[in-house]
């Protein structure tokens, strides 16, 4: 969107354009809810790329140790990486994405090849405290709900799904998930466009998925 320069009456670069959204909010406000409901709908005409997948991977330390870094810091992603990824999908070419483990704390040895498309989302916890980031994004969504909500989906989750502890979560949570998200996390919200109650709501993403038809030429 941001790239569209008038030729005559015709916008053609307009016709070309990439709408890159970023989609932010605590942990377990359900972001990826939100995002998977619209990767569903929408199937291969987007692109969907997930902040998480681009943590910084430490092979060099010990499981132990890697258990012990503070994730919710903005130095413990390579956001520059995305960035580039992000330039190299709007300027049309696919790049090789990084998986990550959360089970083994680290990135995992697969790559995935992301296609370029008209729409892009990008998803995190830490996308809006990045400023080549929030200049990257056309239109910001923040993901909202109460900390007390979060946790306890989150609870569920990293035991169900990232190998975790009760114990393990409990602690994690108390000493860097809360503090950052305070520091880092939820300041962002004012960079954002649309503030939604919920990644089930259902208004909303009828609302999104209204406006990317738009953007696909389905509308
Ligand atoms: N509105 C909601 N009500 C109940 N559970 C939810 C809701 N939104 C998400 N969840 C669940 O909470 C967990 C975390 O949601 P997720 O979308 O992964 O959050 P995030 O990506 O923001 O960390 C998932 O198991 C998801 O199914
Ligand atoms: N090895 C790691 C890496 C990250 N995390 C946590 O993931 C959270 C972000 O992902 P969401 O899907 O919950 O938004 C973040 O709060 C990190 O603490 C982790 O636990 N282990």
């Amino acid at each position: 969107m941001k790239t569209s320069k008038k030729i005559g009456t015709e916008t053609r670069a307009a016709e070309q354009a990439t709408t890159i959204i970023g989609i932010a909010g605590g942990t377990g406000s359900g972001k990826s809810t939100f995002t998977n409901r619209l990767k569903r709908a929408f199937g291969d005409a987007i692109t969907v790329i997930y902040h998480d997948n681009y943590y910084k991977p430490h092979d060099d330390l010990t499981l132990e140790e890697r258990r012990t870094i503070n994730y919710d810091h903005p130095d413990a992603l390579d956001t520059d990486l995305l960035v580039r990824h992000l330039e190299e999908l709007r300027a049309g070419r696919a790049v090789d994405c990084p998986t990550y483990d959360f089970t083994q704390h680290t990135r995992a040895k697969k790559t995935v090849a992301i296609q370029p498309s008209r729409v892009i989302i990008v998803e995190g916890i830490l996308i809006f405290q990045d400023a080549r980031l929030r200049d990257l994004f056309d239109i910001k969504i923040y993901v909202e709900a109460d900390a007390d909500e979060r946790i306890l989906r989150r609870v569920a989750r990293d035991i169900r799904e990232r190998g975790r502890s009760l114990e393990s979560v409990i602690n994690q949570y108390l000493t860097t998930v809360k503090p950052m998200h305070y520091l880092y996390v939820e300041p962002t919200k004012t960079f954002a466009d649309l503030i939604l109650n919920s990644g089930r709501n259902d208004v909303a993403f009828d609302v999104m998925k209204t406006k990317i038809e738009a953007l696909l030429g389905e509308g």
